[in-house]
Order: C-alpha cells, then sequence, then structure tokens
C-alpha cells in the first residue's frame, strides 16, 4: 500500500541530489502531509508522557499531604488515567501514521532509484556488480525507513522529554532544573563526541561488510566457473577469510557501542543518586513535597535514558546518512548518455545508417575510431569482420547511441541520433546479441519483451518463424514454461532463436546481429541461420561476425582494423582481390573441412 502521491519524478537524466539531506527533502516535501503528522503525533505523546509523570505527582500530594480532604484524589487520578489513555493513543497513531510514511516513502525512493540507474549506459552495469547495484536500491529505501524510525522513536521524544522535563522541573526548583539541564548537555556531548570517535570502526564495519558481500555475489553468480574447477573448497577458504576480516572490524565496531554505554550508565547512575539524594534533603527540610520527590525521581530517570538513546541514535543516523550519501554518489550522477531538451521521435524511414568523421574513445582514454565514415544504404546487408579488438563492437554500441562520439555524427535515416530520443531510436532496431538475456519469466512474455502489446497470437507467429515452435511446444507447459534465471534451462541455439523471435516481433527496420551464431554448434548453427533469414527480409542489416559463413549472401563486407575500414566491398569482389578477407576466409573454410572430416571420421 503507497497511498501517498507517489510518481512525482520525471524520468530525467539530472542528476540526483548530491547531499542525503537534499535527496530525504524531497521526499518529506511529497510526504508533507504524513511527515507533518507524524511530527505532530510523537510531539503530542511525549508531552503526554511528561505529563503523566507530572500528574503522578498531583496524585502523590493529593494523597500524602496531611489534613487534606480524602475525596480531592480522584481529580488526580482522572487525569493520570486520562493522560495515560492519551499517551497510548497518540503513540499507536504514530506507529501507525509511521508505518504508512514508512512503506510509502520506501516504494517511492526503490522506484525513483530504478528509473535513475536503468538510465546509465550499458557500460555502467559493467563496471559495477549488478547485483550489488540492486542490493544498494533495496538497502538505501531501509536506511531511510530506518532513519525515519530513529527520529521518530529515539530522537525526537528524548527532546520533548527534556524540555518537558525542565519546564516541570523548574516549577519546583529551578537550581534542579538548571543543573539538570547542564548534565544533560554534559553526559549527550560526551557520549556524543565518544560516540562520533568510534566512527571509524563502524565505517570500516560497513566498508568490510559490503566487501564480504560483493565477494559472495561474485562467486554466487560465477558458480558455474567455480564447480567447472573444482573450487568449492579454495572460494569457501577465500570467503572465511574475508568474513573473519569482517567479523574482527564488527566486533572492534559493536564493543565499542558497548564501552560507551557503559560510560552512560555510569552518568546516569550518578546523576540519578545525586539528584535523588537532593530531593529527599529538601523534602527533610520540607522545602518540597513527597509529590515532587516522585516527579524528580521519575523524569531524572527518563531524560537520562532519553539522552543516552539520543546520542546512540544520533550515531546511528551518521551510519544511515553515509549509507545513502554512498549510494547518491555510485547511483546518482548525471546519465553519460541523455536526450537532448528538444529530442524528437526518430522518423524511420527504410533504415539508412550513416558514420560521419566519427572519433570515439573510451572513458579510459582508449580510441578506437578517428574520423571514421560509413554510409550503408537503406536494405543494405552489410557484414562487418575483422581481428578482435577492432572496433566492432563499439561501432555497434555507437549505433544504438549506448555512447556518444567526441567528434562526428552518427545518423539514422539523415536524422542524428543525438537529436531524437534514445527510446525511439532504440525502437528502431533490433539486435539479436550473441549472449540472449532471458528473465524468469515465462517463455512467452521472454518473446513479447520484443514488442510488449504483441498478441498471445502474433507473439506464437514470430516463434513460428524463428523456429522455435518444435522445441517450445515440448516444454512442459509450452509457452507458460518458465525459463530458468538467464534461461539456463534452455540450449544456446534455442536461447538465440527465442533472441530471434524477439526481434522478428519488434519488426524493426535496422537489425544489428552480434555475433549472432558464433557460439553455436553446425547444427544449431543451420536452424538459426533460416530463422536469421525469416528475420533480416527487407531490412537494413549489420552483422558482426567472426564466423565468415553467416554472411554468405550479403551485399557488402567491411573488414575493419584498428578502427579503420581496410577493406569494402561485395564478397564476391574481396574474395577476387585476395586481400585481408580472402585470407580470413580460406582460413575458415580449411577448419570448417577440417571439422567435417573429423565428425566423419568420429
Ligand atoms: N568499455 C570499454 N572501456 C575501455 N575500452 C574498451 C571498452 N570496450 C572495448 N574497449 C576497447 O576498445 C577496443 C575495441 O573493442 P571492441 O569490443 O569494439 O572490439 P571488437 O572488434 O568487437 O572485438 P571482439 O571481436 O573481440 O569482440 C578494444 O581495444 C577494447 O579493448
Amino acid at each position: 500500500m503507497s497511498g501517498g502521491p507517489a510518481d512525482a519524478t520525471p524520468w530525467s537524466s539530472d542528476p540526483l541530489p548530491g547531499s542525503p539531506t537534499a535527496f530525504l527533502w524531497g521526499y518529506v516535501r511529497r510526504w508533507a502531509g504524513h511527515f507533518g503528522g507524524l511530527l505532530a503525533l510523537v510531539v503530542g505523546a511525549a508531552a503526554c508522557a511528561v505529563a503523566v509523570q507530572y500528574g503522578m505527582k498531583l496524585l502523590v500530594d493529593a494523597m500524602a499531604t496531611p489534613g487534606t480532604d480524602r475525596e480531592a484524589v480522584w481529580s488526580p487520578l482522572l487525569l493520570f488515567i486520562a493522560l495515560i489513555a492519551a499517551e497510548n493513543a497518540l503513540w499507536r497513531s504514530a506507529g501507525w501514521l509511521g508505518c504508512l510514511t514508512v512503506v510509502g516513502v520506501g516504494v517511492d525512493i526503490r522506484l525513483d532509484l530504478f528509473r535513475h540507474l536503468s538510465g546509465h549506459p550499458v557500460h555502467y552495469f559493467a563496471e559495477h556488480f549488478s547485483g550489488a547495484l540492486g542490493n544498494r536500491v533495496t538497502q538505501t529505501a531501509g536506511a531511510v525507513g530506518a532513519l525515519t524510525n530513529t527520529i521518530t522513536w529515539n530522537i525526537l521524544p528524548p527532546c520533548v522529554d527534556f524540555i518537558g522535563a525542565i519546564v516541570v522541573l523548574s516549577t519546583i526548583q529551578w537550581q534542579m532544573a538548571a543543573v539538570l539541564a547542564l548534565f544533560v548537555f554534559m553526559v549527550a556531548g560526551i557520549v556524543g563526541v565518544v560516540g562520533v570517535r568510534g566512527r571509524p570502526r563502524h565505517r570500516a564495519f560497513s566498508d568490510q561488510a559490503a566487501l564480504a558481500g560483493g565477494e559472495l555475489v561474485d562467486v554466487v553468480s560465477n558458480m558455474w566457473a567455480v564447480k567447472a574447477f573444482s573450487a568449492r573448497r579454495i572460494e569457501a577458504d577465500r570467503l572465511a577469510r574475508k568474513f573473519d576480516r569482517e567479523a574482527v572490524a564488527q566486533r572492534r565496531s559493536w564493543l565499542y557501542l558497548e564501552k560507551t554505554r557503559m560510560l552512560h550508565d555510569v552518568f546516569l547512575w550518578v546523576m540519578a543518586g545525586g539528584m535523588l539524594t537532593w530531593a529527599v534533603w529538601l523534602w527533610t527540610q520540607s522545602r518540597i513535597t513527597p509529590g515532587d520527590v516522585v516527579v524528580v525521581t521519575t523524569l531524572t530517570f527518563r531524560i537520562l535514558h532519553g539522552s543516552r538513546d539520543l546520542a546512540f541514535a544520533l550515531v546511528g543516523t551518521t551510519q544511515q546518512f553515509g549509507m545513502i550519501a554512498e549510494t547518491l554518489r555510485v547511483i546518482g550522477p548525471r546519465h553519460a548518455v541523455a536526450d537532448a531538451p528538444a529530442a524528437r521521435e526518430l522518423a524511420p524511414m527504410g533504415g539508412s545508417i550513416d558514420f560521419e568523421n566519427v572519433s570515439f574513445a573510451y572513458a579510459d582514454g582508449r580510441t578506437v575510431f578517428r574520423n571514421f565514415t560509413l554510409h550503408v544504404p537503406a536494405g543494405q546487408r552489410i557484414g562487418v569482420v575483422g581481428p578482435s579488438g577492432a572496433g566492432k563492437s563499439t561501432l555497434v554500441g555507437l549505433l544504438q547511441r549506448l555512447d556518444d562520439p567526441q567528434a562526428g555524427r552518427v545518423l539514422f535515416d539523415g536524422q542524428p541520433l543525438t537529436a531524437v530520443t534514445q527510446d525511439s531510436l532504440r525502437a528502431a532496431i533490433a539486435v539479436v546479441p550473441q549472449e540472449i538475456a532471458l528473465f524468469h519469466r515465462s517463455v512467452l512474455e521472454n518473446i513479447r519483451y520484443g514488442r510488449p502489446d504483441a498478441t498471445d497470437e502474433q507473439v506464437r507467429e514470430a516463434a513460428h518463424a524463428a523456429r522455435c515452435d518444435d522445441f517450445i511446444q515440448a516444454l512442459p507447459e509450452g509457452y507458460d514454461t518458465l525459463v530458468g534465471e538467464r534461461g539456463i534451462k534452455l540450449s544456446g541455439g534455442q536461447r538465440q532463436r527465442i533472441g530471434i523471435a524477439r526481434a522478428i516481433l519488434k519488426d524493426a527496420p535496422i537489425i544489428v546481429l552480434d555475433e549472432a551464431t558464433s557460439a553455436l554448434d553446425s547444427h544449431s548453427e543451420e536452424e538459426v541461420q533460416r530463422a536469421l533469414e525469416r528475420l533480416i527480409h527487407g531490412r537494413t542489416v549489420l552483422a558482426v561476425a567472426h564466423r565468415l559463413s553467416t554472411l554468405s549472401g550479403f551485399d557488402r563486407i567491411v573488414v575493419l582494423k584498428d578502427g579503420r575500414i581496410i577493406e569494402d566491398g561485395p564478397p564476391s569482389d574481396l574474395h577476387a582481390r585476395g586481400g585481408a578477407f580472402h585470407a580470413l576466409w580460406r582460413m575458415q573454410a580449411r577448419g570448417l573441412a577440417e571439422d567435417t572430416i573429423t565428425r566423419r571420421a568420429g
């Protein structure tokens, strides 16, 4: 249940607020009614709690003062009972409203962080642990909830208690109120300073915890390699060392808090003993009533306990703030590739591609293209080949605008990519990569990812055209079968064909095949090849391939080397020319022949 003013954040490329306070303030404003109500309820409840102590004093005085009418006890008693009822009603209302607020804000925060996170370019996710990013979003919502709870239950009430207690005590004996106020400031100050000095220990613990958590995510997501290299014990030992280091840091952080608590308890004992002795001495002098002694004692205990809660809560909040600040640092920056303010929807007109004097270097300074120019007319099938590191994937990435070139332009049907929205651009390009990303959802939903509004019938037609029908029908629940995380229950060829079905469904004017068949055996490749033929019919195709046989029947081949085009022309011309492409082709043909001989012999 959100119940609040959700979806106030646009899909902006602007950075998130840099400081946790500004970030949190946005939610306080969005949920102003809830936070305002919570504040009023908590302040009211804490004030009632102080008034209850005063009610107790009135009752004791009515009972203990000699010569007073015994009937006079009923009104203080009634007041006392009414105040207890009011206090509890206010606390419970605060609890209820706190629940609505924390839950609702938690949903908003996770959605906002997800929206911003998903706007970062693809390489951002390669540079960070994706699992850790997901956890970070969840933990930040948790930290904001914990912060709200800490302020509501551990910071506001002691502050109200303190003000209330000073007001009440000053009506009894102003000197006592002054001494108590001084003492509380001193204790809160000392415990606060000691607490803050412990921060490096707490930070060391959270760093170690993050490291150990990251290691665990890394190992679990690479479980295949762990098993393949029989490395379970090695990984367990490695984790044991990380956990040990984390445990040492955790003990140091925890025991430091215990020592601070002990220090506070000593202060509490000295102060409570001192105040009580002072109050009883004043009573022996008949300067204050028994009710005054009761109220001095209970208020002293109450605010001394409160001062400890407050000091620890403040230390706790610095940890929550640290966590939120770290998230804003990692997730919050401006998106590296953003839609221009005046970006239009792309208007596809056949699907021509132009790279005009493009220069591009990665963030680490590695230059891939210098003044690169390539024109692909609409409807042409072009194969891009070349040695590893030549820039083939970078070229495909620039076409999808995963990055912007530092100089020059990339155009789609004459429209510069920077002038159109990223969503409309990517809707016009269907990519079949080497690794098809499958969600842990049904086969039907996975194919429908190509066009979310497609009917079941259209999904089945696309699957049929991509030659998926047979194996999908053979799955336990057909199209409703859930594929495992990353589609682990399907073979490489089957995943590829699902990827092709998606692309067929997408019906985009440009098809990009990025090593689409390189991980397949010859039989699967044949199947996939047929599916691909159906997909690429009548469209502009840009195919990156190591296996040159994939490109037979293409109109044109471009051979890249070190970001430059070294050969360009129809495959037959390149063969005739006897250059790099021809040499590569012959090498692969020999490999294929050997492969066939080996299989026949087998
Ligand atoms: N995210 C990145 N950050 C920095 N450098 C990168 C990044 N991605 C690729 N490169 C570098 O850019 C150059 C071109 O890489 P690219 O992946 O485009 O080559 P490729 O021709 O597709 O290679 P392969 O056939 O091995 O996939 C290489 O030198 C590579 O190391």
